[in-house]
Parts: structure tokens; C-alpha cells; sequence
């Protein structure tokens, strides 16, 4: 499927650093803006020195083993066969299916922001991604080569192979004020940034005092050349410069900061993510909160989306979701996604905010209709 439904705010904004731009991979029709002037003002870039980065210490990142069996569960009820690492739907193997797998953070974390360069929005650091492109094609990166891929196909999205993540897509930033707006309370959670991208918002979740993240990208390189720097970028800034970001004042306290965080990066289709979380531990803690932006474009995916979301949220926990009305080209969107979760039954949707500038948008919260 060849299609491009957005702009990259870091490329609409303009940067003279950017070699080639999302431009390249428009087809047609103009694009479409709603991102604020006081958001375009703070949008900046700087050459990234890792020696400018204070990185963390071994034991900051902690991380878990992948392996154990999963625990056998009920399923004769939806809720409690969600527990199950099976599947609860009979899961139909669609030859293809990207693999799941954890990424493991580099021993040299230097490393992970060498040939980067670093953008500045309030409160967070962020790589360029379009540096990001320009340097694996010029490298001829010998992996998934997906930015070849969505180059030579001008499409942000080719389904099955690249979905996306190469991008920081609208939305991201519709929740990001959400946070803040709603004051949003990650102290103590355990946090899921589900099609993560850039990873931000995972990001100001562990800012916010989040306990544990995890993130998950359909695509490996995504997660190692875009999630993971910014994760690191973003580690110790926080207390070292003062960012005034409300949510951290709140509940970061010095003590707090320097305690490890956990965080775990995977990358793979949703299906296949969930079977290996699901057997990464005996008990595996369930989220508390998932956050998902721009993620239901494609229709054929709204039942293993469903499935992630029923198996993986806990019980208490809600889902933070942000989209476009409508994706043209595709079919998904806010409407047919609500309709499909009413006729699952299992989840109760509230619409928590509409943005009717540009193209419409609206954040909704899931919660489980029968919660514990
Ligand atoms: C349009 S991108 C949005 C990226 C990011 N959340 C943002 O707002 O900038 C959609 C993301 O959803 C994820 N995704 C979409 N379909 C998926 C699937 N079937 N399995 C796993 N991940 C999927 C991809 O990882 C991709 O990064």
C-alpha cells in the first residue's frame, strides 16, 4: 500500500539541516499543518556532542530477561483469558508477521547518539529523523532497509514492512498537551508506549515519574536508531538543565532520580509482541497505562490492536489514544475504531478532547467495562 497521510512536524517546520525532507515522500496533495506557532518556536536543532550528555551508569538501565513460560489462565471469560499468553482469539499466522523481539540497550551509550543531532521542544530533547534517513541511506544500511523502501515508494507507510515509526506523527504532540493539560498522573506506573515512533510519549511518562516503560515499534530499526537515542538523550537531562516541565516538579525527587528506571524497548507486530512479553515473565505485571498515538490507520489491524490492549492493560488501567478523524487513503479512523471496540464490548470509550483545526483529531480514553 503506498500512502502519506501527514507531514513530520520536524520537516514542515523547516531546518536547514535536513538534506531531504518528508517532502519527497508526499504524494500530491499539500499538506496540512495544525501544529502552533508556540510550538513551531520551539522547535530547534543543535549538533549532538554525546560529551554534552552526562550518560547514565550501568545500572540505570535495568533490564529483564526474556524466556519464562507463560502463566496458564481461565478462558472461558474475555477479561481473565486476557491474563492468558495464548491468544483468545484463535490467532490466524499471517506469514510475514514481523517477529518480535527485545532490544537490548548498547553497553556504550555514547554510541547511541553518535552522528545524531538533537532537537529541543519544552521539556524534552529529540533526534532529527530526517538525519536519521539521510545517514542510513548514505550508509546503505544493511538491515531493514525501509528507508530506502519508503523513499523509492514516496509512501510514509508500506504495510507490513514499514509502518511508520520514522516519524513524529501529529498526534504525538495533541497528547503531549493532554498531559499537561489534564495533568496526567504517570507517578508509580507501569507504562506502555504502544507504536512508539519517536518515543516521546514514553518519554515525559518516565519524566513524569512513571516506574517502568516499555516500548514497542513494528520496526527494529526504528527502536535503535530513533527511540532508543531519544531515551538516552532524555535520560539524565531532566534534573542536569533544569527543564521546567511541570509534571516533574510534582513528583520527581532528587532521591527519586537517581534511583534505576526500567526501561525496555521491543520491536515486532502486536501479536507477536504480546506472546513475548507475555512469556518474558511468570507473572507479568500488566500496564496501567497505555499510550498510542496515530495507530489506527488500518483497519485490518483493529482486532489484534483490540487483542493487545485486552491482554495487556490492567484491569484498572486505561488506554490513552490519539488519531485522526479519518485517514483518507486508508480507511481507519476515530468513528470505525469506536464502532468496532462497542461491538467487542469489552472496553468503554470516552472521547476526551476534539482539535478541529487542520485535520480533525481527537484523543479517547479506554477503559475495561468491568474493571476489578
Ligand atoms: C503512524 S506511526 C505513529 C508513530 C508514533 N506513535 C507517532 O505518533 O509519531 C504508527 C506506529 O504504529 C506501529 N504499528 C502500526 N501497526 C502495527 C502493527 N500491526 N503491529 C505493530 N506495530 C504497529 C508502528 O510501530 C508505527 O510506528
Amino acid at each position: 500500500m503506498t500512502f502519506q497521510f501527514n507531514f513530520t512536524v520536524e520537516d514542515h517546520l523547516g531546518n536547514e539541516l535536513t538534506p531531504f525532507g518528508d517532502e519527497d515522500l508526499t504524494l500530491g496533495s499539500s499538506k496540512e499543518s495544525s501544529v502552533s506557532e508556540s510550538q513551531k518556536g520551539q522547535w530547534g536543532y543543535r549538533k549532538c556532542s554525546t560529551e554534552q550528555f552526562n550518560l547514565p551508569q550501568d545500572d540505570f538501565w535495568e533490564h529483564k530477561s526474556v524466556g519464562n513460560a507463560a502463566p496458564s489462565e481461565d478462558r472461558d471469560n474475555p477479561l481473565r483469558a486476557a491474563n492468558s499468553a495464548d491468544t483468545l482469539e484463535p490467532h490466524k499466522k499471517q506469514p510475514g508477521l514481523r517477529v518480535a523481539k527485545e532490544h537490548a540497550m548498547p553497553q556504550d551509550l555514547k554510541k547511541v547518539l553518535e552522528n545524531k543531532v538533537v532537537g529541543t521542544l519544552p521539556g524534552l530533547q529529540h533526534i532529527s529523523v530526517s538525519i536519521v534517513k539521510t545517514t542510513l541511506l548514505e550508509k546503505n544500511f544493511p538491515g531493514e532497509n525501509i528507508v530506502s523502501k519508503s523513499f523509492s515508494s514516496h509512501s510514509d507507510l508500506i504495510t507490513g514492512v514499514y509502518e511508520g515509526g520514522l516519524k513524529i506523527w501529529e498526534c504525538t504532540f495533541d497528547l503531549l498537551a493532554y498531559f499537561t493539560k489534564a495533568r496526567v498522573d504517570f507517578a508509580g506506573k507501569k507504562v506502555l508506549d504502544l507504536g512508539c515512533g519517536s518515543g516521546l510519549l514514553g518519554i515525559i511518562a518516565f519524566k513524569g515519574g512513571a516506574k517502568e516503560i516499555h516500548f514497542q515499534d513494528y520496526n527494529s530499526l526504528v527502536i535503535d536508531e530513533v527511540t532508543l537515542p531519544n531515551v538516552v538523550a532524555n535520560s539524565t537531562l531532566v534534573e542536569e538543565n533544569g527543564i521546567n516541565e511541570p509534571a516533574v516538579k510534582r513528583v520527581r525527587t532528587s532521591k527519586q532520580a537517581q534511583q534505576p528506571f526500567k526501561y525496555r524497548f521491543f520491536s515486532g507486530e502486536w501479536s507477536e509482541f504480546c506472546e513475548l512479553v507475555l512469556r518474558s515473565e511468570k507473572f507479568f505485571v500488566k500496564y496501567d497505562l497505555i499510550l498510542t498515538s496515530e495507530t489506527i490507520y488500518n483497519p485490518d489491524y483493529y482486532s489484534t490492536l483490540h487483542e493487545t490492549f485486552l491482554r495487556l492493560l490492567d484491569r484498572n488501567g486505561r488506554v490513552l489514544l490519539a488519531s485522526k478523524a479519518h485517514y483518507f487513503g486508508v480507511g481507519g479512523g476515530v468513528h470505525l475504531f469506536q464502532k468496532f471496540i462497542e461491538e467487542r464490548n469489552v472496553f468503554e470509550t470516552r472521547t476526551l478532547e476534539i482539535i478541529d483545526e487542520g485535520l480533525k483529531r481527537v484523543l479517547i480514553e479506554l477503559t475495561f467495562k468491568h474493571s476489578s
